[in-house]
């Protein structure tokens, strides 16, 4: 089993929890209420900007010119395509992307970038991809699930939208790379080191499920 497997492994309940959240399954059947999905794409937004500042201190920490190359690229790829998506959604509720970038961090969303910076900034580069890989992987899976999933007819265009933007095989292709950079990141540390890869992973596992619970409850 690959380290990536492990990981994926031992937070297991925490993926399920999301697979099966209201909000993910909302999204897949279209009776997500759309002021939910509202209050959520307002936050990715934000969470997404200071996704993207982890993404440029991984490109800092980079152990090699390649490995810096893509992290560059993935900031570029979410500053870019993947906030393309919400300011489109949010154009169509008559929004401007100034609105978005006002918005008020909820709890749950100061939780995770907060923790996601911290293992940025204190922890290693083995400990910052670790920390990232919920989240691309996360996502790559949910999209990929739901896309295989019929579609129903009234479904909302937005929800299909965001699917497709996750199933995306360019995603996809993310996901991969980010599983790999883990897997080579561990490769023969201490079993101290890959404990605080784990507990990065666990950690990050954990705000993805309570940031779908956010969304659903609209909790500020
Ligand atoms: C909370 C969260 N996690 C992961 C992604 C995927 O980039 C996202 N857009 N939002």
């Amino acid at each position: 089993m690959s380290f990536s497997d492990e990981l994926r492994a031992r937070s297991a309940d925490l993926w399920e929890a999301q697979h099966a959240h209201p909000f993910v399954r909302g999204i897949a059947d279209g009776t997500l209420d759309p002021r939910c999905f509202e209050h959520y794409v307002r936050q990715d937004y934000v969470f997404l900007i200071e996704y993207a500042r982890l993404l440029a201190l991984g490109a800092a920490r980079a152990p090699d010119l390649e490995t810096m190359r893509r992290f560059a690229d993935l900031a570029q790829a979410i500053l870019g395509e993947e906030m393309e998506l919400h300011r489109g959604v949010a154009r169509d509720l008559g929004i401007d992307a100034a609105a978005l970038e006002r918005e008020a961090p909820a709890a749950a969303t100061r939780a995770y970038t907060d923790f996601l910076l911290r293992t940025a900034t204190l922890g290693d580069f083995a400990e910052l991809a670790a920390a990232l890989l919920p989240c691309m992987w996360g996502y790559a899976e949910i999209g990929e699930r739901l896309a295989r999933e019929p579609a129903p007819a009234d479904r909302p265009a937005a929800y299909t939208a965001w699917i497709a933007t996750y199933a995306d095989p360019e995603f996809q292709r993310l996901a991969a790379w980010s599983r790999a950079l883990v897997d080579r990141a561990a490769d023969g540390l201490p079993e101290a080191h890959r404990a605080r890869m784990h507990a990065a992973f666990a950690g990050c596992s954990r705000l993805e499920l309570a940031f779908w619970e956010m969304g659903w409850t609209r909790a500020r």
